[in-house]
């Protein structure tokens, strides 16, 4: 997730030179940095010193042991941008030195070629501007939206998990297709180019998904039938248990960190 974010700022037009980045292995950190053309280190109190905005893209697990060995070397103005799932500002907040700066962020791995979803909250010491700033970086991985910060375990939930959802959809509408007798290959792109210009059809005209969904259904016809599979499976209530259940996981993992 730190690449896709780091393709991204690059995207926006954070200039590679102004750019470090750092991991837990020489050979990753290399590969990261000349695919980028940005500096790479393994130090991360020296990636941290002298910048303006620090994104942490570790696991939430990991999160606690970084934050202890950087804070000392933030500048007071650095904005921590934090990714991890679950984890609340005030977690990164009670970690570091005191007024820090703290920018919540969901993003999802669309991110990567500039075609993602990300939330954002603001932490209690970061500012409009400071959030302008991240939303500003944020603007190469796609699109980014403020929530308050309650809404960010919801948001991930949808958005953040989302693609591997929609993987899963692709995945088996392709595995359909080959039970009807398609070629793997033909009903995979018959299925991507399905999803994407569906979602494209909804994005770009604004029309409600449900109503997009009528002007396909002709009384009578196919789809319908189809549509009525998809129910008597309990297709709905599923992606509703889906999104609960990944909702209800982000805040065990906040309970389990913040205990
Ligand atoms: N994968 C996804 O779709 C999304 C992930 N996230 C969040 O992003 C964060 C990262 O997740 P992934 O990219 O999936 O995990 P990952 O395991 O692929 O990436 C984490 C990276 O951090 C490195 N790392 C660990 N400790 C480090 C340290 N002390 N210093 C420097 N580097 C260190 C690891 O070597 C690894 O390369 C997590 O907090 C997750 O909740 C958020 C939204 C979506
Ligand atoms: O599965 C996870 O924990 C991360 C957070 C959102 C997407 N992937």
């Amino acid at each position: 997730m730190g690449e896709a974010v780091l393709a991204g700022s690059l995207r926006a037009g954070v200039v590679p030179a102004h750019v470090v980045a750092t991991g837990r292995r020489a050979g990753r950190v290399a590969e990261v940095a000349e695919r980028h053309g940005v500096r790479g280190i393994l130090d991360n109190v020296e990636a941290v010193r002298d910048a303006d905005v620090v994104v942490v893209a570790v696991k939430p697990k990991d999160v606690a042991g970084l934050l202890a060995s950087v804070g000392d070397a933030l500048a007071p103005h650095a904005v921590v941008v934090s990714v991890a799932a679950g984890l609340s500002a005030a977690f990164f907040e009670d970690r570091l030195p005191a007024g820090q700066p703290v920018v919540r962020v969901m993003p999802n791995t669309p991110a990567a070629i500039g075609a993602g979803m990300s939330a954002v909250s603001a932490g209690t010491h970061a500012s409009a501007a400071d959030v302008a700033t991240v939303l500003a970086i944020l603007s190469g991985t796609g699109d980014a939206v403020e929530v308050p910060e309650a809404y960010q375990a919801a948001a991930g939930a949808l958005a953040g998990s989302g693609p591997a959802y929609m993987f899963y959809v692709l995945d088996a509408l392709a595995e359909a297709g080959v039970a009807v007798g398609l070629s793997r290959e033909l009903a995979t792109r018959l299925a991507v180019q399905t999803m994407l210009g569906s979602a494209r059809l909804v994005a770009e005209t604004g029309e409600h998904p449900a109503l997009a969904r009528e002007r396909v259904t002709s009384p009578g016809g196919t789809t319908v039938q189809g549509l009525r599979a998809l129910d008597a499976a309990g297709v709905r209530a599923a992606f509703i248990a889906a999104v609960e259940a990944a909702r209800d996981r982000t805040n065990e993992i906040a309970a389990e960190l913040e205990a």
